[in-house]
């Protein structure tokens, strides 16, 4: 996999931001490959992604960073260099569900997901064998109802000691707490099994029966305080009819569920999301 630098940028819009970055790119040497950038008429805010060929800079990561500094600033820019060569730490979460474990374990081992899955943590035993059949350490963190700060401190913990870069909530049933959520904000992603806003919660897909809805769906999200209302990374849905049942339907859902958070994951790797308010723009 060819090494590069992402830059990724968001800021007031005006006039000049693009001509101003590319040119200082093109002054120290460096290709541009993939270039993306978004203005909002509505907000005012710009965004912009571009992956640089490390090769083609004779330059670090960092002292790329030292020289952009001066154009940060002039266009008060929220922004982040990132070198591909820092692999991204991801730990899995999971309860007992198995299907978006073992697909995206799949995909890790297939090299899809360029990064290191470094732990799963579960509230349950049963996704042990399927992790450690991949050689990643599983913690079980059971979640006592009647002191779940003392569980999700634990939970914190492992999350911490891993050095996590990224959390995948891989259909991990518990709801994280606000401590949790901050400390993690923009890093934990969740994948719920309804496209929404509709059918926020528990049981998506027998409130989806008894709505008697044609499509059902899955969203991928950030994970915040307020539970399954955080930024959309990605969604996608799936064509259903009054013949079909509630097992139909998580049936068909799963496949949906595995598609959307696997692109949601990559797409978080590879820096294509960047979070605007309660919105993300999306390079895909
Ligand atoms: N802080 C957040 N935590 C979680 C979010 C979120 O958006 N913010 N998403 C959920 C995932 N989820 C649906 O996708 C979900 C998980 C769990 C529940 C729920 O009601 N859980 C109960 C316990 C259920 C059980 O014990 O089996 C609870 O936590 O009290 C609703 C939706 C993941 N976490």
């Amino acid at each position: 996999m060819s090494h590069y630098y992402r830059l990724v940028v968001s800021c007031p819009d005006q006039v000049g931001i693009v001509a101003r970055v590319s040119s200082f790119i093109a002054q120290q040497g460096g290709s541009i490959t993939e270039a993306s950038q978004h203005s909002d008429l509505q907000t005012g805010r710009f965004f912009m992604r571009y992956e640089i060929l490390a090769d083609s800079l004779s330059m670090s990561a960092e002292t790329l960073r030292t020289a952009f500094e001066p154009i940060a600033r002039e266009f008060t820019m929220q922004w982040a260099l990132v070198d591909t060569q820092q692999r991204r730490r991801v730990v899995l979460m999971v309860s007992r569900e198995s299907h978006c474990l073992v697909d995206l374990l799949y995909r890790w081992q297939a090299g899809e997901l360029d990064c290191d899955i470094v732990s799963v943590i579960s509230n349950h035993e049963d996704m042990r064998s399927i992790a450690e059949w991949y050689g990643i350490p599983y913690h079980h963190v059971p979640v006592d109802p009647a002191n779940k700060q003392a569980s999700f401190a634990a939970v914190q913990e492992h999350i911490d000691m891993a050095r996590a870069d990224c959390v995948v909530l891989a259909r991990y049933m518990q709801i994280l707490p606000p401590a949790l959520c901050q400390r993690y904000a923009g890093q934990v992603i969740n994948i719920h099994h309804s496209f929404l806003p509709s059918f926020a919660g528990a049981k998506p897909y027998h409130q989806a029966f008894e709505r008697g809805v044609k499509l059902i769906g899955a969203t991928c999200h950030y994970v915040t305080e307020e539970l399954d209302a955080g930024p959309i990374i990605e969604q996608d849905i799936h064509r259903v009819s009054h013949c079909h049942t509630p097992t139909d339907l998580v049936r068909f859902g799963r496949d949906v569920e595995k598609a959307v958070l696997a692109r949601g994951l990559r797409w978080h790797l590879e820096d294509r999301v960047l979070i605007h308010g309660n919105k993300t723009v999306v390079f895909s």
